[in-house]
């Protein structure tokens, strides 16, 4: 997985990575750069309005001048703005990349910048070299960037926005960030939304050696890093090896959780699939999922299972006992959610039962209660690292970039997934998902890891076709699509 380093780190980065690999400061920026562009043309954006670009004097400013020159060659009208004083100030690369603009593009001083409306406006003006707070000038360059009404494409980072901590003052409001490497923390932050906008990471070829010494506990999960994380079943596997797994929840008026959690973990890949329920209710599942069985009252033989989903739909009235005699039983690692957490957060003398490495999947509301009430989004990462540590669990925390913090003090982030994710049902298909991979006998670790990367994929795959239509059933059809996707038998 992908380091996360801290916007001071990247300038060591680069330093390792020139030494390693032999390649210039330049070549660097001008890999960048050409892979920006390649993103630039995949995305099909209207060639018929000049491209802006207004730059700094740093080397995110010598991305947008050598972007400048390579959109230019393809025979796009650039116009530059310059955000800086004179070449003298430019870094070594940007004075380079200045040098090299071709005649043809216009380069306009800041103060006499008139916008191309509704065209692109790029923003190379600060990334991750910015410094303390905003000098009064930057901020005057920002608001009048954040003037524009077209579509603002911001490099590595929104300008004026720190790379690591939460923005105090000013910054570009984009609609796409096109960052390098890796999403520099303060991107994936709840808080930044509206500045970031859609993120987007691109490799640049940085050796991997170039980020050994470099210390974080932040990582990347990317879709090459999950194949390797998955089991390979054979020819002679048979439903028993697919996982027995039980799901308790469900309540009257909330069947549809415990079904959604159901339908997913047999699409997921269980061979098995136990329903838990009250009495009253058993009908109601047993119709909607004829794969799925149906037990209620006590629960006989919990250590039939080969893994347990609890949470989803249940109520919390009168389930503390349910789930504390449960959990007396039950040594393996499990997944809990909605209301198997609410109980958690209710009777902390439950906490400690809880199996190791089992897998809590809180949104920020059970979090809170859970955890505990944080200032910012950042100080309530530290707070799911200690509780993960301290209690040595797994804790997902749900959001627009997941993150899963794992008992070993790691945390590591999710790219898959996107807005339309944000409805009613979506993680009683994550519960699902999870417990199925743990039924398969995946390592609590990598059951987390593909659970939530496979999740946020068949969103995206779902969303395609559906947008702001898409419903949690239609995660759980796209679940298939995911595996041939990424070539996972
Ligand atoms: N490995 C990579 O990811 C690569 C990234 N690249 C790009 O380089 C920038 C970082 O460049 P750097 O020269 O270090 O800094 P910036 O251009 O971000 O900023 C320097 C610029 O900002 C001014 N400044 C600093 N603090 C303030 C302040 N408080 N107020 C106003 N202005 C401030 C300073 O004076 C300089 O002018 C990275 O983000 C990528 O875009 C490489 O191109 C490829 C490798
Ligand atoms: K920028």
């Amino acid at each position: 997985m992908q380091k996360i380093l801290s916007g001071v780190q990247v300038k060591e980065l680069d330093s390792q990575h020139l030494k390693l690999s032999g390649q210039s400061s330049h070549e660097l920026m001008e890999t960048a750069s050409k892979a920006f562009v390649k993103w630039f043309l995949d995305q099909g954006f209207s060639s018929d309005l000049p491209i802006q670009i207004a730059c700094g004097a740093g080397n995110n400013g010598g991305d947008g001048l050598a972007i400048g020159r390579l959109l230019s060659a393809l025979s796009y009208e650039v116009i530059i703005f310059k955000c800086f004083d004179s070449k003298d100030s430019l870094s070594e690369d940007a004075l380079l990349n200045f040098n090299k603009l071709p005649e043809s593009i216009q380069i306009v001083d800041f103060e006499n910048l008139r916008f191309v409306e509704k065209g692109i406006l790029i923003d190379a003006f600060l990334g991750v070299g910015l410094k303390g707070e905003l000098r009064p000038d930057a901020i005057k360059i920002i608001q009048k960037l954040n003037d524009y009404q077209g579509t603002v494409i911001s490099i590595d980072v929104p300008s004026g926005l720190p790379s690591d901590i939460v923005l105090k003052g000013e910054a570009v409001k984009a609609d796409f960030t096109v960052s390098f490497a890796f999403p520099k923390l303060s991107l994936i932050l709840p808080e930044h939304a509206e500045y970031v906008g859609e993120l987007v990471v691109l490799k640049i070829g940085l050796v991997e050696e170039a980020f050994m010494d470099l210390d974080s506990t932040f990582y990347y999960l990317e879709t090459l890093d999950v194949p390797p994380l998955h089991t390979v079943f054979n020819r002679f596997s048979y439903k028993g090896d697919m996982g027995k797994v039980l799901l308790v929840g469900g309540s009257p008026g909330k069947m549809g959780a415990l079904i959604l959690c159901a339908k997913s973990a047999l699409r997921t890949g269980s061979g098995l699939v136990t329903c838990h329920m009250e009495d009253s209710e058993r009908v109601i599942v047993q119709t909607a999922v004829p794969e799925a069985m149906a037990s209620w009252g006590l629960i006989p033989n919990p250590e039939f299972y080969d893994a347990v989903g609890i949470g989803p739909g249940w109520g919390t009235e009168n389930r503390a006992r349910l789930f504390r005699q449960f959990l007396q039983d039950f040594k393996k690692p499990i997944v809990i959610d909605a209301d198997g957490l609410n109980l958690l957060s209710r009777n902390p003398d439950l906490l400690p039962l809880v199996p190791k490495n089992s897998i809590l999947t809180p949104h920020i509301g059970e979090f809170t209660r859970l955890v505990g009430s944080a200032e910012n989004h950042l100080e309530r990462l530290k707070m799911a690292k200690g509780f993960a540590v301290e209690n040595e669990l797994i804790l997902v925390l749900k959001g627009a970039n997941t993150v899963i913090s794992l008992p070993d003090g790691r945390q590591v982030i999710n790219s898959s997934g996107n807005k339309y994710m944000a409805t009613g049902g979506s993680g009683d298909v994550l519960t699902g998902m999870l417990t199925s991979y743990l039924g398969m006998g995946y390592f609590p670790e990598n059951a987390a890891l593909c659970g939530v990367f496979h999740h946020g994929l068949a969103g995206e795959i779902a969303s395609k076709s559906k947008r702001r239509s898409m419903i949690a059933s239609d995660i759980i059809a796209a679940i298939p699509e995911t595996y041939i996707q990424l070539n996972i038998s």
